[in-house]
């Protein structure tokens, strides 16, 4: 069988003593993802969604972790050994994030920031750039800065830019909040059709469960039990 993309088992993530004031834990029993799968992670406000992407997006450490793969690389002895630098060029190798804010860099131009990944890696790949732009309707924008686009432009933007350095893995924090009722299902829908399209594995974080649910993509939901939130299918 393939080597999946991602594969966690028993990963516990833990802010403070449990039962006090502040105190957080996120359990995930198992999460697999092959490649070009996607998974929706549903839930209210503040029950881990974004500390669960900063954990994919090794940007966060678990409390502990008996596995955690990404491709073949074996991030949990990498976490027990401290390796936090091979960590940070895994991220920057094979992790695509869309963040909420799109967090573009208004220094440069939008094409600017959608190559500044392939050029970190030595990459750079021009037509796939072009590929993504016409796809996210962008061809004519790439001159303008961040802040002379629209917010629906920025975040397809920031889509371009996720999935620029061709990432097996592509993490989607709240990818359409911005957006409003009108144009969420199309940048949605254009989301989910690159990365089915570039073979990338996907975690959609969202808490419109019914626009996930609509498309057909896997639901796992944050639930909160004995003071913990767990992952449930
Ligand atoms: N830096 C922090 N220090 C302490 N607690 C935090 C911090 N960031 C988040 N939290 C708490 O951790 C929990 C999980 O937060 P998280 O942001 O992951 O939730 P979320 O599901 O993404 O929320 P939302 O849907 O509102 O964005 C919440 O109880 C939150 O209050």
């Amino acid at each position: 069988m393939a080597v999946p993309t991602l594969l966690i088992r028993q990963l516990r993530y833990q802010r403070g003593a449990v039962g006090t004031e502040g105190a957080f834990a996120l359990n995930i029993e198992e999460l697999a993802l092959q490649p070009g799968e996607t998974v929706g992670v549903v839930g209210p406000s503040g029950c881990g969604k974004s500390t669960l992407i900063d954990l994919l997006a090794l940007l966060r450490r678990p409390t502990s972790v008996d596995t955690f793969q990404l491709l073949d690389r074996d991030v949990a002895s990498l976490w027990r050994r401290n390796a936090t630098d091979a960590c940070t060029d895994l991220r920057a190798r094979h992790i695509g994030v869309v963040l909420q804010t799109g967090g573009l860099l208004n220094s440069v131009t939008a094409r600017e920031n959608v190559m500044l990944s392939q050029r970190l890696l030595g990459r750079v790949d021009a037509s796939w750039v072009d590929t993504l732009f016409d796809a996210l309707d962008l061809a004519a924008l790439g001159h303008r800065r961040p802040a002379q686009l629209s917010i629906g432009q920025r975040q397809r933007v920031a889509v371009a830019r996720a999935l620029a350095h061709r990432p097996a893995l592509v993490l989607a924090d709240e990818p359409t909040a911005s957006l409003g009722i009108d144009h969420a299902p199309g940048a949605l829908d254009l989301l989910l059709g690159l990365a089915s399209t570039s073979g990338a594995a996907m975690v959609i974080v969202s808490h419109d469960t019914e626009l996930l649910r609509e498309r057909g993509v896997r639901l796992r939901h944050c639930v909160a039990r004995n003071g913990m939130v767990e992952l449930a299918q």
